[in-house]
């Protein structure tokens, strides 16, 4: 298998540093460089925790790693914010983006499959790399065909920054995808405290849990006459999304196509 170059955006984060040691353990895969708004020039190797990284050079900026570095794939682990940037500027420079980067917009997603078409390259976008959770969403969407009236809590640790989730968003539309929008619950329901009911999507409601000590988990219920199912995923530790990337890796490299999902590319 050839050698694909990587270059990891968001390296010193809880899901970033866990790439870094996925790519630089896995023997087709090479860490060409790292994107990070600290440590301008300086060497992965010079930061603590990477003492044992060999020769990777860090950039603040996307734009000057993609013209100084010859790389095939962008992994993004970032914030919302920079996430599309980079996802767009990689294509740019026919660099393949893996993205596991949650809060892109539908119009973020509409620009990137747009921006693949015309460069001929994949793209993959995964709002959670873990297979169970990719389970969780197939087996919701499988349940929501025979039971209809759903709700979704995901609840994550304390220091996320989007919300809803995007595997919660990510669920609530391929549950859409196979139910008629349906209002759920009492027609004259009204919140005394706003936020009660949580956020609306197709008529399904979202709820958004918080709290220090949680890693990333979800949990899906649906009800009808006298019967309840709950189909629910937990991740206890950040290596639970990294066989997920690594399948996203290898993939993007095959396909010259837009993804939005990992359980488009799984078998
Ligand atoms: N798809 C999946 O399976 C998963 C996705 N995520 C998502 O991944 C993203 C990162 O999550 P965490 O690692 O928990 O967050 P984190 O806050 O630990 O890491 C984010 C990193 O991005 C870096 N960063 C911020 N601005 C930057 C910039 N301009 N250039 C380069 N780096 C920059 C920060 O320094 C930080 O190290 C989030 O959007 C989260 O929702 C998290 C877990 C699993
Ligand atoms: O921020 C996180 O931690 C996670 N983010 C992703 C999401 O928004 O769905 C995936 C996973 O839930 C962990």
């Amino acid at each position: 298998m050839d050698t694909i170059k990587i270059i990891i955006a968001g390296p010193r984060g809880r899901m970033g540093s866990e790439a870094v040691k996925l790519v630089t353990n896995t023997e087709h895969f090479e860490l060409v460089a790292a994107v990070d708004h600290k440590h301008d020039g300086l060497m992965l190797s010079d930061v603590e925790g990477f003492q044992s990284i060999g020769n990777v050079p860090i950039y603040s900026n996307i734009e000057k790693c993609l013209q100084n570095i010859e790389a095939d794939v962008l992994i993004d682990l970032t914030t919302p914010e920079v996430g599309m940037y980079h996802a767009r500027t990689a294509l740019e420079h026919n660099v393949r983006p893996v993205v596991g980067t949650t809060g892109f917009t539908k119009q973020d997603l509409e620009e990137l499959e747009r921006l693949c078409f015309e460069k001929e390259l994949g793209c993959i976008i995964a709002p959670n790399f873990a297979i169970g959770a990719v389970l969780m969403m197939k087996f919701s969407q499988m349940a929501a065909k025979y039971m209809d009236d759903v709700e979704i809590i995901e609840l994550h640790h304390d220091q996320k920054l989007d919300a809803p989730s995007g595997t919660a968003v990510k669920t609530a539309e391929m549950i859409s995808a196979v139910r008629e929008a349906k209002q759920q619950g009492h027609p004259n329901e009204k919140e005394t405290i706003q936020g009660a009911r949580g956020a609306e999507f197709d008529g399904m409601h979202i709820h958004s849990v918080r709290l220090p000590g949680l890693i990333a988990h979800q949990q899906v219920l649906f009800g009808s006459d006298g019967q309840t199912l709950t189909i629910r995923h937990d991740s206890y530790n950040r290596g639970s999304f990294m066989s997920g990337v690594k399948v996203a890796v290898e993939t993007v490299m095959k396909n010259n196509t837009f993804v939005y999902g990992l359980e488009n590319i799984l078998g």
